[in-house]
């Protein structure tokens, strides 16, 4: 049974609850042990108490509820601090087993009483109830765990704990339970004691009335004797007295002298026997009456006897229990240590448990806001499905309406640049007649005049050093600023026919309207636009492979149309345009510039190019940097460039020119803005404030760091990370990270692009630089020439069209079909045309495949365009020289632009297939021809 119990606590998940007896009677085992534990004493030294319950009765109740001794019920717990018994056990239990001294032994009287009175409640106690209150939930517990494997919740940690309370209260109540057997064995022990007494003096009184009984039966026999001695006596004498009356008579009376005295001795001596006798038969009765009383004593004391064997067995069997006690206490203190050891894993499984709660907790929120996440999403998917459905057909309705509204943009936008165009015709037209009449009239009036007047060559000297003095007056009186006399005196000096005819206009009028009509003569002369100089590797079309030879162009001309004074200064390509360039001319002059330690003679060229006024530098360097028959792919671009930029600077300081912004553009010319401010900003080239504009970050031209030298940059002062270094490679210098540093504004060709650049995936490793320049930094769209790029004016086409009238276009496709000898069979056949580059970025691949995918869906591909990558160059060669009579495609593996007018002219699709655009004048062409 306490082997039972101790494998049931040390696993309380073991706990046969189906057993109540079993579990009872070891928790009372366990009280025991635990009181004696906190109470120590022997039971030969108990100060026993008197008790109204007979022993017998006692051991009967005790008998009747021990097996059944439910668990201590809260409510019916002695007031004994059990956890502080389970705290101070330490050394206590040692002791508390069978080394209990008398010192030990004085029983707290209140404890006993508590005990007892406990003792009777819990008799009270239902063990049915406790079943069900406490193992339903233990089970429950246990099928928690049976899931949880190792791992203890607090309920069960709470019913562990319950437990070894309920164990330690009951044996507690064991431990009373044996005081009480003790006291009353002690007890019986003692009547015992007394009863042997009282049965000893009763043995004895009853050997001396057997004595007495045994004189006085010899006494009776010997009274008895003498009786019939004396009726023989009688007899004789009654004989003798009738015959022998005489002698009878004298013996009689002789003999009754002799018997006289001896019968009344022997009648003294009768009745001292009677009397004896009656004394002697009050004996015996009083020891009959005494021998009741022994036989009864005797029943007694073997009714003792019998009580007495049967405490002496339920003492043995109490001293057994006592025993499986004490080795229950030596178990129970082996298992407080486990059970610390429980508590302390107990409390470690409860840290992980309220860790793994949490743990728990958080999946479960997580798991919850999956699933909220997970709805919204299915939601969003439902809805993204019906917008997509619905996207699609209002995508189409949509681009329809943007392309709509893009042709009535460009037709509004046209159609006012016309409105415009005919307003400032007329304005011109009206303006011309109002000259022409007002000239006219002047004229007549001048010839009036010269009637009357002297002319102004022949105006004295007097009049004009008036002029002069009148100007010096104004200045000195503060009418006019010293640079409006200077030009004022200046044209006194050339005796200007404007400021005499001013004169005679003023003359009468008073001094504030001839201040007012002097400075108008000179405000003509003054201009409110910028000087600006574009310093560039490319320019359209003199000089194109791409898009910046496009904007340099386009833009130069727009900002040369809103007044400002643009400049462009280009290398002097020997593969240039020539025919393109008006009036080109070298100057008399020669450049010299710095490169490499010393100076090289520049031959300086002039021309104009679409109307702008164009700086052709051709260094006259023995590596020949601009005769090499293509425009970059060198292998000492570098070089090229840097040489280039410098002698550009140079060009502009001995020109003495004093723009305002000098625009540099991509990396080739992105060296201008740090030669700027370290070399010719303090050199005298100050006016200037430096733009540059990137059009693709995918070609920065980085190099080794001493590759800088070359052009007089100082490597140490511009090789670090916050100036020209490469973020990549720190032993290479970036030409366009050192323009982002140097220059006042970095712009580049989208907005879009402007952001993406901005990313570690588009920045191409500058994103970080131009995040922290992010400030002067700035997307601005690409536009095109429209006066190049309209076919409606656009000499280079077959035939003019617009989009009221298509039909040029038909005829335009017919005039390329024959013009690369296609197929003119089918006028509805498709015409698709590609004019790009043929680089990586613009999806060669994709070209690659639309041409055989064009031709197997029955159409036509035109193919404009050349690579600067070798093997690309040759594939597509390869592919040109297969379709070279091919009927319907064409691969013209150069640059042509002419030809690109009239392939964008014809074509009925375009495919531009690029991976990245950063702005695509491409798209922004065809925009023009929709
Ligand atoms: N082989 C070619 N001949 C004539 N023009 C070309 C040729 N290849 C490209 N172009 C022109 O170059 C310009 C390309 O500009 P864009 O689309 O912005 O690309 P990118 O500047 O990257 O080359 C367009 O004006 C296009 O018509």
């Amino acid at each position: 049974m306490a082997s039972k119990l101790s494998t049931s606590f040390l696993n309380p998940f073991f706990v046969n609850f189906n057993s109540n007896n079993s579990n009872s009677i070891s928790n009372k085992h366990l009280n025991v042990s635990l009181f004696l534990s906190s109470h120590r004493f022997t039971p030969a030294s108990c100060k026993m108490r008197q008790r109204s319950f007979s022993s017998q009765q006692k051991r009967k109740n005790l008998k009747k509820n021990s097996p059944q001794q439910p668990p201590v019920v809260a409510g019916s717990v002695p007031s004994v601090d059990v956890d502080s018994d389970i705290e101070g056990d330490g050394d206590g239990d040692s002791e508390s087993g069978n080394d209990l001294t008398d010192a030990d032994v004085s029983i707290n009287q209140e404890i006993v009483d508590d005990v007892v009175n406990n003792h009777v409640a819990i008799e009270d106690t239902n063990d049915k109830d406790l079943e069900t209150v406490i193992v339903p939930e233990l089970k429950k517990t246990l099928v928690l765990n049976g899931e949880g494997e190792d791992q203890v919740s607090s309920s069960q940690l709470h019913y562990l704990m319950n437990m070894i309370r309920n164990a330690e209260k009951n044996v507690l109540l064991l431990n009373q339970a044996r005081v009480q057997a003790l006291e009353e064995l002690q007890k019986i022990l003692n009547d015992k004691e007394s009863l042997q007494g009282e049965i000893n003096v009763l043995e004895m009184r009853l050997a001396e009335t057997d004595a007495r009984i045994q004189v006085a039966t010899q006494e009776k026999i010997h009274a008895e004797l003498l009786e019939d001695q004396l009726q023989k006596l009688r007899n004789e004498l009654a004989l003798s007295g009738a015959s022998k009356n005489s002698e009878l008579e004298m013996q009689k009376s002789q003999n009754n002298v002799l018997n006289s005295s001896s019968i009344h001795s022997l009648s003294q001596e009768l009745d001292s026997l009677r009397t004896e006798n009656v004394s002697l038969k009050e004996d015996i009765e009083k020891l009959k009456t005494e021998l009741n009383n022994v036989k009864n004593t005797d029943e007694r004391v073997e009714m003792l006897e019998k009580e007495r064997s049967l405490l002496q067995s339920s003492l043995k069997e109490l001293e057994s229990k006592f025993s499986i006690s004490q080795e229950d206490v030596s178990k129970l203190s082996t298992l407080k240590v486990e059970c610390k050891d429980l508590y302390k894993k107990v409390e470690n499984l409860q840290g992980l448990l309220d860790k793994s709660t949490k743990q728990a907790d958080q999946a479960i929120l997580v798991l919850q806001q999956n699933q909220e996440l997970r709805n919204k999403v299915d939601k969003l998917e439902e809805s993204l499905d019906e917008a997509n459905a619905y996207k699609l057909s209002s995508e189409k309705m949509q681009q329809h309406n943007e392309l709509m509204q893009q042709k009535i943009r460009l037709l509004e936008e046209r159609l006012q640049r016309s409105d415009e165009e005919i307003h400032s015709y007329v304005q011109l037209y009206q303006q011309s007649v109002k000259e022409f009449q007002d000239t006219f009239d002047i004229l007549k009036e001048e010839s009036k005049k010269r009637a009357l007047d002297e002319p102004v060559d022949d105006m004295p000297w007097e009049f004009w050093s008036h002029l002069l003095l009148m100007i010096d007056g104004w200045l000195l009186e503060k009418n006019i600023s010293t640079s409006e006399a200077k030009l004022l005196r200046e044209m006194v000096w050339k005796r200007d026919r404007r400021i005499h005819d001013a004169y005679m206009a003023g003359k009468e009028k008073n001094e504030h309207e001839a201040v007012s009509t002097f400075l108008r003569l000179i405000s003509s002369t003054t201009s409110s636009g910028l000087h600006i100089i574009h310093i560039a590797a490319e320019m359209a079309p003199v000089a194109k492979v791409g898009g910046l030879g496009d904007v340099v162009t386009g833009l130069g001309k727009a900002l040369q149309k809103r007044g400002h004074l643009v400049e462009i200064v280009l290398p002097k390509y020997d593969c240039m345009q020539y025919d393109r360039v008006v009036n080109m001319r070298a100057l008399d002059v020669v450049l010299e510039s710095y490169f490499d330690g010393r100076l090289f003679k520049n031959k300086i060229w002039v021309g104009t190019v679409e109307g702008l006024p164009v700086y052709f530098v051709e260094p006259l360097h023995p590596d020949k940097f601009f005769w090499r028959r293509q425009f970059y792919g060198e292998h000492d671009d570098f070089k090229r460039f840097s040489f280039f930029s410098r002698a550009a600077l140079e060009l502009l300081l001995q020109a003495g020119k004093k723009p305002d912004i000098i625009h540099c553009h991509d990396w080739q010319t992105a060296f201008v803005a740090p030669l700027y401010w370290d070399l010719y900003a303090p050199k005298g080239l100050n006016s200037a404030r430096i733009c540059f504009t990137c059009h693709n970050f995918e070609y920065q031209g980085t190099a080794p760091a001493s590759a800088l030298a070359s052009c007089g940059l100082d490597v140490q002062q511009l090789n670090r990370p916050d100036r020209m270094q490469d973020n990549s490679s720190h032993d290479r210098v970036n030409p366009i990270k050192g323009a982002v540093v140097f220059s006042n504004i970095v712009t580049t060709v989208s907005p879009s692009y402007a952001q993406e650049v901005r990313t570690a995936e588009g920045g191409r490793g500058l994103h970080s630089t131009l995040n922290f320049h992010s400030k002067k930094f700035v997307g601005i769209l690409n536009g095109i020439d429209t006066d190049a790029w309209n076919p409606a004016t656009d000499t280079t086409l077959e035939v003019q069209y617009n989009a009221n009238n298509l039909q040029g276009k038909a005829e335009n496709k017919l005039a390329l079909r024959r013009h690369l000898g296609l197929s003119s069979a089918d006028t509805r056949q498709p015409l698709v045309g590609c004019i790009t580059r043929l680089v990586p970025q613009k999806g060669v691949h994709l070209i690659r495949h639309a041409i055989y995918r064009t031709l197997e869906l029955g159409g036509q591909f035109v193919l404009l365009g050349s690579s600067p990558v070798p093997h690309i160059q040759s594939e597509f060669e390869g592919i040109a020289n297969h379709f070279q009579y091919h009927e319907h495609i064409r691969l013209i593996l150069k640059y042509d632009e002419s030809l690109s007018h009239s392939i964008y002219a014809a074509s009925d699709m375009f495919i531009i297939p690029s991976i990245f655009e950063p702005c695509g004048l491409t798209q922004v062409h065809l925009s023009t021809l929709d």
